[in-house]
């Protein structure tokens, strides 16, 4: 019975993410090289690094955008390692790329449409507008107005909201605090670590600005160079001194 129980919670909480051995190239640049990285069902792992540390490579890879020449990701018990890229989303990973990815040309209701047909394919799909309304106000205030009347902070909501809706195991959120006020982050960050305490998403977020991702982080990976550097839950990498003044910035 004990057994049973675990199971079922695993499979309320979604699959782990994992990347095993990664690497990548672009032409004769090593952008990844044997990068491993674990992100676990119920918890928001951060990528963090500074410019050009391949985080970006990271999410792209592990979504299908760009091809690994080596290692393998894993969702679950499910290789992705050479599925196209519509495969891997359809598997329930949703890639919220760095720059926001709004059109700006469609209302708010329109943009999120668009995350609700891919989520309709989905039978067992979390999310629904009302719930995405829920969690983002602002949205719902705004569904009528086209989306490039919205602020920095309302569109990133939007892209985390239309991914949502497209019925995600596994979030990837690139840069979402990028040319973003601190306050706005802070209410950003704290609707994702609520969504994820209740609803048990997989959240890897790669983020430069290492002081914000790491206060609402469980674990993270420190990137440099393509390279993992350090690997660590939250408190203890935020805790390391020299491991912030070298790569985290803050
Ligand atoms: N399309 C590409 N062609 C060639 N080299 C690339 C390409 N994209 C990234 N690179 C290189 O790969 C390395 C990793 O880049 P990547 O964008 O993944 O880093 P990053 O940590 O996300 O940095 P940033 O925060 O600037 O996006 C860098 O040396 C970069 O110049």
């Amino acid at each position: 019975m004990a057994t049973m129980a675990t199971t079922a919670t695993m499979a309320e909480r979604g699959p782990a993410l994992e990347v095993r051995d990664l690497t990548t190239r672009y032409g004769p640049v090593t952008a990844l090289n044997t990068v491993t990285v674990r992100a676990r069902p119920g918890e928001i792992t951060a990528v963090l690094g500074a410019n050009g540390a391949g985080k970006t490579t990271l999410l792209r890879t592990i979504s299908g955008l760009v091809r690994g020449s080596d290692g393998s990701v894993l969702l679950g018990e499910r290789d992705l390692t050479r599925a196209p890229a519509e495969a891997i989303a359809r598997a329930g990973v949703a890639h919220v790329p760095e720059g926001r990815g709004v059109i700006t040309e469609l209302t708010v209701e329109e943009n999120l449409r668009l995350g609700d047909l891919l989520g309709a394919r989905r039978a067992d799909r979390r999310y629904h507008l009302a719930d995405v309304y829920d969690l983002f106000p602002a949205l719902a205030e705004r569904r009528r107005r086209e989306a490039n009347s919205l602020s920095g902070g309302e569109r990133q909501m939007l892209v985390i909201a239309r991914a949502l809706l497209s019925g995600p195991e596994v979030l990837l959120l690139d840069e979402p605090s990028l040319g973003l006020a601190p306050r706005i982050v802070a209410r950003i960050f704290g609707i994702l670590r609520d969504l994820v305490d209740r609803d048990g998403l997989t959240v890897l977020l790669v983020e430069q600005n290492a002081r914000s991702a790491l206060s609402i982080a469980d674990a993270g990976f420190v990137l440099n160079l393509g390279r993992v550097v350090a690997a660590a839950d939250a408190r203890t990498l935020a805790a390391d001194d020299e491991l912030r003044h070298a790569y985290l910035g803050f």
